[in-house]
């Protein structure tokens, strides 16, 4: 990577303002899934041992510049206290006379948890003038939060005007295990792409398809590419607007001889309910009116498991179908299997799928499972990510 991190520069003593990705699923006041404070660990960890005095600051969810009780950080803080095993002095304001005076007591190894950064308006406007407030209370900038690298706001981005700012562990580790797959892949390399939209994600399949050798699409989108082939889908969501891309992409996969792969069969069911009556179809027979696509069959399945028994690398990055409801979990299920059972690097790609696979007890067998929903689908894209194009050269600190 060419971007500096926290072991090119000296954090000993140092007051660091570290940026993290702690936006975790919360019910009744629990954090249900930590992998994102977990991911953040090995960065505050190797601070807290370099004797660094820690501000960490997050967004939770999208209050829109407001406070939203809904979206407070105590139930973080709570966590990450636990997996730290050591005190975090979380303060219930963003920026400003207490968290001043929060930060001006803190000592070496100290760790003090700001409120959510959405909480103020001047976040997402990237305002200068809080980024310079932030400024104000530390020597270094650490970006650790891969997952909202995508935005450009005052935490992600804008600090870097006013401070040092370099990579931290997880952000250095997001960066190198993707570039390097999309780089330098060991082939066969081949992709799973779902989830809702085509319009969503039609950058990606574009990019990846200059890389990859094979290439499964699945979930929603693949009704919108079945329906340009013109199969009948029913009730299923097909992006009206996307037929023509849809095919164009399908010509494009053609020209270059990759093996482009869509369900051969799906599960269908007569409304979107975990409830309601279904049954398997194969694509040539059609939906029948009334009834939609929330599954890929089990033909499709054996395919896709065929198309990664032998693959080098896999990119993985969307449900099969609607795996929220049991019984449309299972192309999802069998992607995540055949993903754990591939010998070379597996990487999923952030989202819905990492939360599927993190479900299943999957996510220790997968070479990466990316903390980035958008920011690694950004990433997968080939777009400069702003959290990342801010953070200094490694060249600039070395000298
Ligand atoms: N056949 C289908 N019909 C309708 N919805 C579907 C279908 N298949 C998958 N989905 C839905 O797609 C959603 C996930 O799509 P999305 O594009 O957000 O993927 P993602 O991997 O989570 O993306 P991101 O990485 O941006 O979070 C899930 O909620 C799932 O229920
Ligand atoms: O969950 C995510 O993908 C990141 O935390 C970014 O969140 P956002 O989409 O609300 O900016």
């Amino acid at each position: 990577m060419d971007k500096a991190t926290i072991r090119d520069v000296e954090v000993q003593g140092k007051r660091v303002f570290v940026r993290v990705d702690f936006n975790v699923p919360i019910e009744d006041g629990r954090v249900v899934d930590d992998g994102r404070i977990r991911a953040a660990l090995p960065t505050i960890e190797y601070l807290i041992r370099g004797g660094a005095r820690l501000i960490l600051a997050s967004h939770l969810g999208r209050p829109k510049g407001r406070v939203d009780e809904r979206y407070r950080l105590d139930p973080v803080a709570r966590r990450l206290q636990e997996l730290l095993g050591r005190p975090v002095h979380k303060v219930d304001a963003v920026v400003g006379p207490e968290v001043e005076q929060a930060a001006a007591g803190m000592g070496p190894g100290d760790v003090l948890l700001l409120e959510n950064v959405r909480f103020e308006p001047g976040e997402e406007k990237n305002d200068p003038a809080l980024a310079r407030a932030w400024a104000g209370l530390a020597d270094l900038y650490v970006n650790d939060a891969f997952g909202a690298a995508h935005r450009a706001h005052a935490s992600t981005a804008g600090l870097a005007q006013f401070l040092p700012a370099v990579a931290g562990l997880l952000m250095e580790r997001e960066l190198t295990v993707l570039s390097r797959a999309l780089s330098h892949p060991e082939h066969p390399f081949a992709a799973v792409l779902g989830g809702a939209k085509v319009s969503d994600k039609i950058g990606v399949v574009a990019r990846l398809l200059e890389k990859v050798d094979r290439l499964l699409i699945g979930g929603g989108m693949a009704n919108t590419f079945l329906a340009a082939r013109g199969y009948r889908m029913g009730s299923s969501s097909v992006e009206e607007d996307r037929l023509e891309t849809a095919r164009e992409t399908l010509r494009t996969a053609e020209g270059r001889g990759t093996a482009l792969l869509l369900p051969v069969d799906l599960v269908i069911a007569d409304r979107f309910s975990a409830d309601a009556q279904r049954r398997t179809v194969r694509v040539e027979e059609g939906v029948p009116e009334g009834w939609m696509a929330l599954d890929i069959g089990p033909e499709t399945v054996e395919r896709c498991r065929a198309m990664l028994a032998d693959a080098h690398t896999v990119i993985w990055n969307g449900p099969m179908g609607v795996f929220e409801m049991e019984p449309f979990a299972a192309g999802t299920l069998a992607v995540a299997q055949a993903m754990a059972g591939v010998k070379g690097t597996t990487i999923v790609g952030g989202g819905d799928s990492a939360a599927a696979v993190t479900k299943m007890g999957l996510a220790d067998r997968m070479t990466h499972v990316s903390t980035g929903g958008g920011a690694s689908l950004e990433f997968l894209e080939g777009r400069v990510l702003p959290g990342v194009a801010a953070l200094l050269d490694r060249e600039a600190v070395r000298g």
